[in-house]
C-alpha cells in the first residue's frame, strides 16, 4: 500500500502548482494519483459516461461537480469496480477503457481489489450496515477480514494480534470523529450526519492513499456540517488524496484545489474552484439544470451497484 506521508501537504504550493495549468478538459496533473483514459458506459441507448481523459492530482482536493444525471455517480461506480464499461474489452479496433491509481493498471480489478490497493470510496446512500454495530462497522472497513484468509485457523495466534491492531485503529478513529461514545451503538440509530461521519471514518481504516465522497453533505444537519468540512481538509493536510461528488456549491468552493465538471456523461471544464464555477459553460451547464429535478438517493443508487456492495459486504464478512 502507498504511504500516505510521503504525499505533498503544502496547501499553497499545491495551489499554486494547479494554478499554473491550463484549464482545459483532461489537462495533465504535475503528479497525477488516477490517470482514466476512455472510460464509456451505456445503458441502452443512454451515453451515461464517456470521459476521453481524466487526471486527479495526487495529494489535492478534487471536486466532481454537474447536474443530476451527468454521470457522476456512474463514474465513480466504474472507477472503483463496482461497475463495468461498455468498452471495457472490445473485441475489435482496440479502444478499451483504461484507467491507473497509484501506476497500477486497474480496468480489470474488482472492487475489493481496489479498494486493497487504496482507493477507497463511501457511497451516496449511507451504506452504514444498520444492524451491525459502530465498532462492527469499522471492523469490515479493515483490509484484512479474519474470513480473507483460508488458513486463519492455522495462524490463529497472529490473527489475534492483528485484531486487536484493527480495534485500536477503529477506537483511533472513531474519537478522531467524535464516534466514540456510540461505539457499541447499532449503526441504524445514528443520525444521518453521524453515518456520513461513520462512512468516512470505515473508509480510513485501511488507510488509504485516496478517498472517494459520494455527496459527504447530503442530507447532513448544518451543525455538523462544519465537523464534515474540516475533517476532509485534515485528510488532505496529512497528504490523503480526495476526488468528491457534491451539489453543495459552498462546500465546494470552500474546501477545493480543484474541480471538474461532468455534463451527459462527458467532462465539459475543469480548473481553479472560483475560475471553473463562474465559466459560462459551467453555469448553463450545472446551476440551468439543477433544480429541476430532486433525485432520492435511492433513484441514484441504482440496484446493481446495491447488488455489487451486498456481494462485497457478504465476502468481506464471510
Ligand atoms: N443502472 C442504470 N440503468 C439505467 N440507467 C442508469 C443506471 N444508472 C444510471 N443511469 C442513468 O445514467 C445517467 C447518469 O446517472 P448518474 O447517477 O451517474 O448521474 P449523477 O451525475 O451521479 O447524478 P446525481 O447528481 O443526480 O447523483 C442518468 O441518466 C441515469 O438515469
Amino acid at each position: 500500500m502507498s504511504d500516505a506521508q510521503s504525499y505533498p501537504t503544502d496547501r499553497a504550493a499545491l495551489r499554486a502548482a494547479l494554478a499554473g495549468l491550463d484549464q482545459t478538459p483532461g489537462v495533465p496533473k504535475p503528479d497525477p494519483i488516477l490517470t482514466v483514459d476512455r472510460i464509456e458506459r451505456q445503458f441502452g441507448g443512454l451515453q451515461a459516461v464517456n470521459v476521453e481523459h481524466l487526471e486527479v492530482q495526487r495529494g489535492a482536493i478534487t471536486a466532481l461537480i454537474g447536474p443530476n444525471g451527468a454521470g457522476k455517480t456512474t463514474f465513480f461506480n466504474l472507477i472503483t469496480g463496482f461497475d463495468r464499461p461498455s468498452n471495457g474489452k472490445r473485441l475489435l479496433g482496440g479502444g478499451d477503457a483504461r484507467w491507473t491509481f497509484d501506476g497500477k493498471a486497474l480496468n480489470r480489478t474488482g472492487a475489493s481489489q481496489v479498494a486493497r490497493s487504496g482507493m477507497v470510496r463511501t457511497f451516496q446512500l449511507t451504506k452504514a450496515l444498520s444492524r451491525m454495530t459502530v465498532l462492527e462497522n469499522m471492523l469490515i472497513g479493515a483490509n484484512d477480514q479474519p474470513g480473507e484468509n483460508l488458513f486463519v485457523g492455522l495462524i490463529g495466534p497472529l490473527w489475534a494480534k492483528r485484531e486487536r491492531e484493527n480495534i485500536a485503529r477503529a477506537d483511533e478513529l472513531l474519537a478522531r470523529f467524535k464516534l466514540d461514545a456510540k461505539r457499541d451503538d447499532m449503526a441504524g440509530d445514528l443520525s444521518g450526519g453521524q453515518k456520513k461521519l461513520l462512512e468516512m471514518a470505515r473508509a480510513l481504516m485501511s488507510n488509504p492513499a485516496m478517498i472517494m465522497l459520494d455527496e459527504p453533505m447530503a442530507g447532513v444537519n448544518p451543525a455538523l456540517t462544519q465537523s464534515l468540512l474540516d475533517h476532509i481538509q485534515a485528510l488532505r493536510d496529512e497528504g490523503t488524496t480526495v476526488l468528491f461528488v457534491e451539489h453543495d456549491m459552498h462546500m465546494v468552493r470552500h474546501i477545493s484545489d480543484w474541480v471538474v465538471v461532468m455534463a451527459q456523461g462527458t467532462i465539459i471544464a475543469e480548473g481553479e474552484p472560483e475560475r471553473v464555477m463562474a465559466s459560462e459553460a459551467v453555469v448553463d451547464a450545472y446551476l440551468g439544470a439543477h433544480h429541476d429535478r430532486d433525485l432520492g438517493d435511492d433513484d441514484v443508487l441504482t440496484t446493481g451497484v446495491i447488488r455489487a456492495i451486498a456481494t462485497e459486504v457478504e465476502e468481506e464478512t464471510r
